[in-house]
């Protein structure tokens, strides 16, 4: 049966080239919802994130973190798979998606490109061999004017990455960011975060690690925000019939 995908946020810039990836897939686009935008021509609009998810096998969310614990309870209260792409959750939000994934199959993703997901891999194996007593890691993210989060979910992803190569969390390592005056030196171990924004930038990330003696970076830009879409709705098309759980990008691409 042809799957239906549903879009929350469908007037937003995501919202938009996901209901055309889903049509470019050969999936039926259930609708969307908006709260003040217009939907794109043709797209049935849902009074509801509810009635979204009654209408869909698969509901994907690109609107904001503050939406995300509500949007993945009211998926599993209504046995809707989810795909979360919504960047700047809290450790509580998080926490209440996990909850959601105990009822059905949840794939969030900070970052839906391929390439990125290489990255996040690659990162982690970089920081293992690159000890944190020697190598600074900082990262340095630039988006849009428009985003309304900081650092990028991607940012904080790959800080997480950096953090696991090293055997700890992102928390027990600490996190340094925004500085600015007399911040004082360096914290040894830390993971640095600077956010630019400007213009329309889509999405670059780079990841250095700098020693005493040498130096290594790590790119990644984005020129195009339909690689997120097209990767959302890879992950739509993956996710139904799976068993609940919490999944990322990099199950959806085998990685
Ligand atoms: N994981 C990934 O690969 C990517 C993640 N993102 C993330 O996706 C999110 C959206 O990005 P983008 O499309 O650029 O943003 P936009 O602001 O263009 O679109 C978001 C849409 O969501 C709706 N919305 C906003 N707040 C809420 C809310 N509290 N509840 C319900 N709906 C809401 C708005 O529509 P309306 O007002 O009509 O309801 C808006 O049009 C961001 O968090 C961004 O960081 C973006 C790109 C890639
Ligand atoms: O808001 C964006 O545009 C993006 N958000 C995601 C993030 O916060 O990492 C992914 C991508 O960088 C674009």
């Amino acid at each position: 049966m042809t799957i239906r995908i549903g879009i929350a946020g469908i007037s937003g810039r995501m919202g938009r080239l996901l209901a055309e990836e889903v049509a470019a897939a050969g999936a039926l686009l259930a609708g969307g919802t908006t709260r003040s935008g217009a939907a794109p021509a043709g797209a049935a609009v849902l009074p509801d994130f509810a009635a979204l998810c009654a209408a869909a096998d698969v509901v994907i969310d690109f609107t904001h973190a503050h939406a995300a614990a509500a949007h993945a309870q009211a998926a599993a209260a209504a046995g809707t798979a989810f795909i979360l792409g919504s960047s700047g959750l809290s450790a509580a939000d998080e926490a209440a998606v996990s909850a959601a994934a105990g009822r059905i199959p949840i794939v969030y993703a900070a970052n839906f490109a391929p390439g990125v997901n290489l990255f996040l891999a690659i990162a982690e194996r970089m920081a293992a061999a690159l000890p944190g007593a020697q190598y600074d890691a900082e990262i340095v993210e630039m988006h849009h004017r428009q985003k309304v989060d900081a650092p990028s979910g991607t940012a904080v992803a790959l800080g997480r990455a950096v953090a696991a190569g090293r055997g700890t969390t992102l928390e027990e390592a600490g996190r340094e960011s925004g500085r600015d005056g007399h911040c004082g030196p360096r914290g040894t171990g830390t993971i640095g975060f600077a956010a630019l924004r400007g213009g329309q930038v889509v999405g670059d990330h780079t990841l250095v690690f700098a020693a005493a003696s040498e130096q290594i970076s790590l790119t990644h830009q984005s020129f195009d925000r339909r690689v997120y879409a097209t990767g959302a709705v890879r992950a739509a098309l993956w996710v139904r019939g799976r068993a609940p759980g919490l999944y990322g990008m990099r199950d959806v691409l085998g990685m």
